[in-house]
């Protein structure tokens, strides 16, 4: 097992007029767990607490309750520092331009991670472009900033970003959602080849469940912050929740 959430729930403070204290749970006794090499989604409509869940496996929010275990260990445990979050968990967010720094070619964009995780490697320039054929980009895009990219190339890059750390698992959320559907089609072929190469276990957090069956081993859907449902198979699965049998009614392939 690599990440284990048990029983997490989150609760955002909320505060309303005069001073009157309220809170809004957003995840409610989420149980989780996501293996090596496995690819999983996580879909559910705007709101049910997908991004949540993502930023307190980051520790970008503070859990209200239950535990995050990477490996055993909790991630909330003072031992466990930022490095070996970031060493183990990457997170590829929907806004590219918010994750590359716009004033850096992608050389350098791709060169801070791996001086970062890997002090002893020298080879800055010839990793940065094995990590730009990995996404299918030639070596002439070091050189690009990166509002001279495309969305999906700038897509592409943050991909390799993550990749550079060598991380464990990389949690993605929404972050094809923007692109046209040929750039999603070739990110989702690129993301599949990457993981046969022994790549990172996967979380693919969206709307889109077309993508996440091209994509994932299984699909968790999540309804109003609890997970209602976890999918394993995509073609005899049978769906229980009446929010899981509404979302995978719009879905072309599934009937
Ligand atoms: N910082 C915050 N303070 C208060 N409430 C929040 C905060 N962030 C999110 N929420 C609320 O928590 C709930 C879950 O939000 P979240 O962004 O996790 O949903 P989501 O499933 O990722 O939605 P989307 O698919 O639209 O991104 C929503 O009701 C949202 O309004």
């Amino acid at each position: 097992m690599l990440l284990e959430l048990k029983k997490v729930t989150k609760e955002y403070p909320l505060r309303l007029r005069r001073g009157n204290a309220k809170s809004k749970i957003a995840v409610k006794n989420v149980s989780f767990a996501i293996t090596k090499g496995e690819s999983v989604g996580l879909v559910g409509e705007s709101g049910s607490g997908k991004s949540t869940l993502a930023k307190c496996m980051m520790r970008l929010e503070k859990i209200t309750s239950g535990q995050v275990l990477w490996k055993g260990q909790s991630i909330y445990s003072k031992r466990f520092k930022d490095f070996t979050l970031y060493k183990n968990i990457q997170m590829v967010l929907q806004d590219s331009s918010a994750s590359l720094h716009p004033k850096m070619r992608v050389a350098e964009i791709l060169a801070e991670p791996i001086r970062n995780f890997f002090p002893d490697e020298k080879n800055w320039h010839e990793e940065g472009i094995k990590l730009l054929h990995l996404v299918g980009l030639d070596a002439s895009f070091l050189n690009y900033y990166p509002d001279q990219l495309s969305g999906g190339q700038k897509q592409r890059v943050c991909i390799a970003k993550a990749l550079a750390v060598k991380p464990e698992l990389i949690i993605f959320d929404e972050s094809i959602a923007s692109l046209d559907s040929p750039s999603q089609k070739s990110i989702l072929e690129i993301l599949k080849k990457i993981q046969k190469l022994d790549g990172p276990s996967y979380l693919f957090i969206t709307h889109d469940l077309e993508s996440t069956k091209e994509l994932c081993d299984r699909v968790a859907i999540m309804y109003e912050g609890e997970i209602v449902e976890t999918l394993t198979d995509w073609e005899n699965g049978q769906l229980t929740h009446p929010y899981s049998r509404l979302l995978f009614d719009t879905m072309d392939s599934y009937s």
